[in-house]
């Protein structure tokens, strides 16, 4: 079947999908899943004629509305696993990291959020044998937390780890990172991101991870105080309904990593319980809490996830990457 392009949905000429494109709704998918606001501030139309074009792009995309189990079933067959390179941890997520899904790692300074985040974003770039998907990366970087250097490091331990000379730059050339100056820049990044992934459907390997290293920290810093936390949490909700619409779109893994005090936090309360409320939708939000333990060894629990028993395994954050301890 010919792929439908902008043209070809209801009360869309020449000039309007122009200015589509060029405020980054490059296709009908991303078009299916935006808000009437936003488009027609993007192409400078009205907003029931933005509806309109929604409405028509739903139908040609066959999104929004309901699905039988059938056709879940076989986008779920779709599902990639992502290893972490820890036998314990892969096992625990029944063979790696979902893609089509939201993984929050959360835990105290040092725990490794990082260092996990680094270790998949070179994982996903090996081919499907060795556990990768053979994608490129999309990073987020909110506090300033990516290393190359670190990059390389890993590449090397993959080169020692599968016997296979791996060349550090072509990894780094795969990982595509904009740093995040406050949470509305990082919202808006959201776009950048989509047009990326879009643009990388041509590539050799296509964005098949996204990390938002940290989700939180912005919005931690920018609203303080309790009559801030709705505004927070309606932002945070709309960021990860943009995260969702992401891993739906181009079946990629998200990681978006979350400090956490070891105590209640105000703000956030209890570490065990979901931040962001629950996400709306058919994507499935897996939360890690990654916890320090003797030298190199962190333990990672798995405390929510729609499909998989709860548990705990333990991995090793050692100079050349994530091991078995
Ligand atoms: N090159 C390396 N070799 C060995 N271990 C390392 C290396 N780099 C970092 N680590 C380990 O990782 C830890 C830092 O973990 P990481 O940066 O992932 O923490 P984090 O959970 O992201 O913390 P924060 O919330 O402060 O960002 C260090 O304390 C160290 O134990």
């Amino acid at each position: 079947m010919a792929e439908v392009t902008l043209e070809d949905l209801d009360h869309v000429g020449p000039a309007t999908a122009q200015k589509l494109r060029e405020s980054g709704y490059n296709s009908v998918e991303a078009i299916a899943v935006a808000s009437p606001t936003d488009l027609s501030l993007s192409a400078d139309i009205g907003e029931s004629a933005a509806s309109k074009i929604i409405n028509s792009a739903r139908r040609s995309a066959n999104i929004g509305g309901f699905e039988t189990g059938d056709l879940v079933m076989e986008r779920r067959k779709q599902v990639g696993k992502l290893s972490t390179g820890c036998s314990e941890f892969d096992e625990m997520m029944e063979g790696g990291i979902d893609t089509q899904s939201i993984t929050e790692l959360y835990g105290e300074f040092g725990s490794g959020k990082t260092q996990i985040a680094h270790q998949l974003a070179v994982n996903v770039q090996l081919p499907n044998e060795q556990g990768g998907l053979n994608g490129s990366v999309i990073f987020i970087d909110t506090e300033n937390t990516f290393r190359p250097e670190r990059i390389k490091q890993m590449v090397q331990g993959a080169s020692e780890h599968h016997n296979i000379d791996y060349d550090p730059e072509e990894f780094l050339k795969n990982i595509h990172v904009a740093r995040a100056y406050n949470s509305n820049h990082q919202i808006l990044l959201m776009d950048s991101a989509m047009e990326l992934a879009e643009e990388s459907k041509n590539w050799e390997q296509p964005v098949r991870l996204l990390i938002v290293d940290s989700l939180t920290a912005h919005f931690r810093a920018e609203y303080i105080g309790r009559g801030t936390l709705a505004d927070r949490q309606q932002k945070l909700n709309k960021h990860l309904h943009a995260l969702q619409r992401f891993s739906d779109l181009y079946n990629a893994v998200i990681i978006v990593t979350n400090q956490v005090m070891s105590k209640p936090d105000a703000f956030f309360g209890d570490p065990t319980k979901p931040i962001g409320g629950h996400i709306i939708g058919h994507t499935a939000t897996f939360r890690m809490y990654l916890r320090k333990s003797k030298g190199d060894k962190r333990i990672v629990r798995l405390v929510d996830s729609p499909n998989l028993p709860d548990g705990e395994s333990i991995i090793s954050v050692t100079p050349l990457g994530l091991t078995n301890p």
